[in-house]
C-alpha cells in the first residue's frame, strides 16, 4: 500500500519559520507497487492516457517519477473496462513508474455541461458526444480499480468559486459522505485511495472537512477546492487552516497547482505533492519556464538569439538547440517545436521539485525560497 516514510522536517529553519508564519517544509519518501518516490514532487498531468506530446522514454529522462490521469475522460473513452482488458493504465501507456487518477468530480464540473448532482452522485452530458452520463462514488471507484493506478482519489465535488457559506458547507458534508462510500466501494489491495479536503474558501469548514477525513483514515489526503479562481493569498491561508490538522506521516496532495511561486509557498505549508497543465499547456503555444519567469520563444524577438532557453538547464531542449530554432518550428507549426517546449517546461517543473528537496534535506529551504521568490516574476 502506500506508505509515507522517512519525512525529515526542517527543525531548526521549522523554529525560526514558525515566528514568522507557519512552515512545516518536509522532504518525504512515498512508496507504491510501482516504486518509492521522492518528495517534494510534480507529478505531470497526462489526461487522456498520454502527457501531451512527450513519451514515456522521455519523462522517464526526465526524472518523472508518477504522472496523472483523468478517470472522467477514460471513462468516456475508451471506456476504464477495455483499459483493464488491456492490462490496465500501466501496460495501456507503456509507464512504469507511478499513476495517480483523479477521481472525476472536477471533470464533470468543469468538462461536461452539468445536469444535476444529488445525494446519489453527479448527473452530466458528456463534453465528446453530449450523451447522457452519471457518476458516483461507487462507480468512480470501480472505474479507478480497472484503470488500476497506484493512488486513486475520492469521488468529490469541486466546490465553485466563490460559493455561498451554506452551499459550500452542505457540500463539504456531502464530499465527506461520498470520502465514507468510496472507501466502502474500495476493494483493491495495493492500491492506495486518497479523500479530498473541501470547505471552499471558509477556514471553518476546512477545518471541518480535514478532521472528518482524517478520523476515516486514508493513507492520504488531497487539498481540493483550490486553484479554481481564488486569488492567492486565499489559497494560502486555505492551507494554513487544513494542512496542519492533515497527519504528518502521510502525504498531502494540493491538486492542480501550479506555478513555481505557489509550489514554494505550498511545500513551506507542508504539501508534498503537485499537479498542473500549466506547463505542458503553456509549452503548446510556445512559452517556456525560466526561474525568472515566463519567456515567450515564440516572440519576434527570439528571431536570432541562438542561446539556449536557459543556459543552465539540462534538459534535452536546452542542450540542443536555440531559441531561435524552437521559435521557428513554433512558427511553421512543426510539432517538434511543442515537444521542444514541453520537454524543457515538464524538467524545469520536476528539477524546481528536486532542489526544493535538496533545499528541505540541507536545511536552507526558507533561504532556498527567499532567493527564489525574489527572482521569479509572477
Ligand atoms: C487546476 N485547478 C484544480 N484542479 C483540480 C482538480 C481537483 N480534483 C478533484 N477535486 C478537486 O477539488 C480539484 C480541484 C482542482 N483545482
Ligand atoms: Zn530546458
Amino acid at each position: 500500500t502506500c506508505a509515507f516514510a522517512g519525512q525529515k522536517k526542517v527543525l531548526a529553519a521549522y523554529e525560526e519559520a514558525v515566528k514568522c508564519g507557519y512552515s512545516g517544509a518536509r522532504a518525504g519518501r512515498l512508496h507504491t507497487p510501482h516504486g518509492v518516490f521522492d518528495t517534494p514532487m510534480f507529478m505531470p498531468v497526462g489526461t487522456q492516457a498520454t502527457v501531451k506530446a512527450v513519451s514515456p522514454r522521455e519523462l522517464k529522462e526526465m526524472g518523472a517519477q508518477i504522472i496523472l490521469s483523468n478517470t472522467y475522460h477514460l471513462y468516456l473513452r475508451p471506456g476504464t473496462e477495455l483499459v483493464a482488458e488491456a492490462g490496465g493504465l500501466h501496460r495501456f501507456m507503456d509507464w512504469d513508474g507511478g499513476i495517480l487518477t483523479d477521481s472525476g468530480g472536477f471533470q464533470v464540473f468543469s468538462l461536461g455541461p452539468l445536469r444535476k448532482i444529488t445525494e446519489e452522485g453527479a448527473a452530466f452530458r458528456s463534453h465528446i458526444d453530449g450523451s447522457t452520463q452519471f457518476l458516483s462514488p461507487e462507480i468512480a471507484i470501480k472505474a479507478q480499480m480497472n484503470l488500476g493506478a497506484d493512488i486513486i482519489m475520492a469521488f468529490d465535488e469541486c466546490i465553485p468559486y466563490p460559493a455561498e457559506y451554506q452551499y459550500a458547507k452542505l457540500s463539504t458534508e456531502r464530499t465527506t459522505r461520498w470520502a465514507e462510500r468510496s472507501q466502502k466501494a474500495h476493494t483493491r489491495s495495493g492500491q492506495a485511495l486518497f479523500a479530498i479536503v473541501q470547505g471552499g474558501m471558509y477556514q471553518d469548514l476546512r477545518r471541518v472537512s480535514a478532521n472528518d477525513l482524517v478520523s476515516l483514515d486514508f493513507p492520504g489526503y488531497g487539498i481540493g477546492g483550490l486553484s479554481v479562481g481564488e486569488p492567492k493569498p486565499v489559497m494560502y491561508e486555505m492551507l494554513e487552516q487544513t494542512v496542519p490538522l492533515l497527519p504528518e506521516n502521510k502525504p498531502r496532495y494540493l491538486m492542480g497547482v501550479g506555478t513555481p511561486d505557489c509550489l514554494v509557498e505550498a511545500v513551506r505549508y507542508g504539501i508534498d505533492m503537485f499537479d498542473c497543465v500549466f506547463p505542458t499547456r503553456v509549452a503548446r503555444n510556445g512559452t517556456a519556464m525560466t526561474k525568472s519567469g515566463r519567456l515567450v520563444v515564440k516572440n519576434a524577438a527570439y528571431a536570432k538569439d541562438f542561446l539556449p532557453i536557459d543556459e543552465n538547464c539540462g534538459c534535452y531542449a536546452c542542450q540542443n538547440f536555440s531559441r531561435a530554432y524552437i521559435r521557428h518550428l513554433l512558427k511553421a507549426d512543426e510539432i517538434f517545436g511543442l515537444r521542444l517546449t514541453t520537454i524543457h517546461n515538464l524538467y524545469f517543473l520536476l528539477d524546481f521539485t528536486k532542489k526544493m528537496r535538496q533545499a528541505i534535506l540541507e536545511d536552507r529551504f526558507l533561504s532556498f525560497r527567499e532567493e527564489f521568490l525574489a527572482q521569479y516574476c509572477k
